[in-house]
């Protein structure tokens, strides 16, 4: 499907989820003015409607792209997840439309490392039960439970940028960190990898999750899991709600086996502010339930709007694929002086020597050409003089195993 070019303020930009101010200024400074920005996420039948005449789109862990919404975005060009997580978007259906999902993998790192940090020490203490206890004229005064972090050892699951990040500040603390991870990996200081999460759940004071979501890690801690750790022991998951069984997490804190949990991500969350939030976990004494927060801090949401906005932006004004997860990565220079041309198709044999013979059959000098593929998809940008833009569009809309193609113009770079 060829694009024809458009004027930067008719691209338009959707933005959901409250993504921070500082994105909308990203856009609008690189001349992007037609931005609907929403609190936010939208029902399925709402963003269906909507995402019809979208041309980018900007989520964060609470909207779900689909196949349905995919096959309604017409004129979607690439998606953003102001988040880490890319497991709300079904990355497949995006990629068979030629569409690259970009992320922020490491601006909000920090923010969640901290907070479990600050979880672990609040709950060795028994902070939550003490301090909601306070607050209905209750005295708890006592050193019951109550346990310094130094020399307790905390076992970290999924041991990549957040685990890596907390195993740092953790060990600073004192706390004697393991980890769990399908890859070997190098422990931070004095970190060591344990071999099996069996053993990591038998060693561990404090389990912190921080893995994707993932098939192999769906539902990877339940009763039987839970059974495993110490007596006393302590859960905290700020992954994703589809890692614990909550009803067995619910058990275990009620049957007294767990001595607390903070919890950040859930099965089911709502989808805004005002949505009432259910389960089993509500009023059970020692756990900590933050809605969804792990990285939300003011820096961390500044520093995602621009790493992300700036990711669209350089998409939609040069090609460049850099970092997306779904896509193959090209780098590309600026073109100043030359059109370009944008082809995405089947990664099957033949499809780029047919790029090259029609462009040839049309006189078309290439002056730059950059090829990326994946298993299912190729990625070539080529530059041509600037004479001949509209008609490359032309001759390579018509190449067989086109997905889409589209051309950026030298100075005003465009969109379709
Ligand atoms: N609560 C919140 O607000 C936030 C939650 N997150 C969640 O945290 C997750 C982790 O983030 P990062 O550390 O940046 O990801 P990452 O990709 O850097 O690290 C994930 C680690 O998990 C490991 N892993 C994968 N499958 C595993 C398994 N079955 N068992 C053990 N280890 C496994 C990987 O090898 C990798 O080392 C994100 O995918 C996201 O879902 C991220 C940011 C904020
Ligand atoms: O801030 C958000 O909405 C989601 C944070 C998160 O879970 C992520 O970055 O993966």
């Amino acid at each position: 499907m060829a694009k024809t070019s458009l004027d930067k303020s008719k691209i338009k930009i959707l933005l959901l989820e409250g993504v921070h101010q500082s994105a909308v200024d990203n856009f609008l400074n690189a001349g992007y003015t037609n931005i609907e920005h929403l609190p936010t996420s939208l029902d399925e039948a709402t963003l269906i409607d909507k995402i019809r005449d979208v041309h980018f789109i900007g989520i964060r862990s609470r909207t779900q792209l689909n196949e349905r919404v995919f096959a309604a975005a017409e004129k979607l060009v690439a998606v953003g997840c102001f988040c880490i997580g890319t497991n709300q978007v079904d990355l497949d259906a995006a990629l068979a439309r030629g569409i690259p999902v970009f992320n922020a993998p490491y601006s909000n790192t920090r923010s969640v490392a901290e907070l479990v940090l600050a979880e672990s020490i609040m709950l060795l203490r028994g902070i939550p039960e003490k301090s909601a206890s306070a607050h209905q004229g209750g005295w708890l005064k006592s050193a019951k439970n109550a346990h310094e972090a130094r020399g307790k050892s905390l076992g970290i699951i999924g041991y990549g940028n957040i685990g890596a990040q907390l195993s740092v500040l953790a060990e600073s603390l004192g706390f004697d960190v393991i980890f769990y991870d399908v890859v070997a990996k190098l422990g931070m200081g004095n970190a060591r990898q344990v071999a099996s999460l069996e053993e990591l759940l038998a060693r561990a004071d404090v389990v912190s999750l921080h893995v994707p979501d993932l098939p192999s890690t769906r539902w990877m801690i339940g009763e039987e899991q839970i059974a495993l750790m110490k007596p006393g022991a302590i859960l905290i998951n700020a992954s994703r709600g589809s890692v614990v069984v909550i009803e067995a997490l619910a058990e275990a804190l009620e049957a007294g086996r767990l001595n607390g949990a903070a919890v950040d991500v859930f099965p089911v969350e709502p989808k805004g502010n005002n949505e009432e939030f259910v389960s089993p976990l509500r009023g059970q004494a020692n756990v900590i339930l933050t809605p969804h927060i792990g990285g939300s801090t003011l820096e961390a949401q500044e520093n995602i709007g621009i790493e992300v906005s700036e990711k669209l932006v350089t998409y939609s004004d040069n090609g460049t694929t850099v970092t997306s997860v779904n896509f193959p990565e090209v780098a590309l220079p600026a073109h100043p002086g030359k059109h370009r041309l944008l082809h995405i198709h089947d990664n099957v044999p033949g499809v780029l020597s047919e790029i090259n013979r029609v462009l040839s059959e049309n006189d078309i000098n290439i002056l730059g050409q950059y090829l990326q593929t994946n298993e299912r998809i190729g990625y070539v940008v080529i530059d041509v003089d600037k004479d001949y833009g509209p008609k490359a569009l032309e001759a390579l809309s018509r190449v067989a195993h086109t997905k889409r193609v589209r051309v950026l113009y030298s100075e005003t770079s465009f969109e379709g």
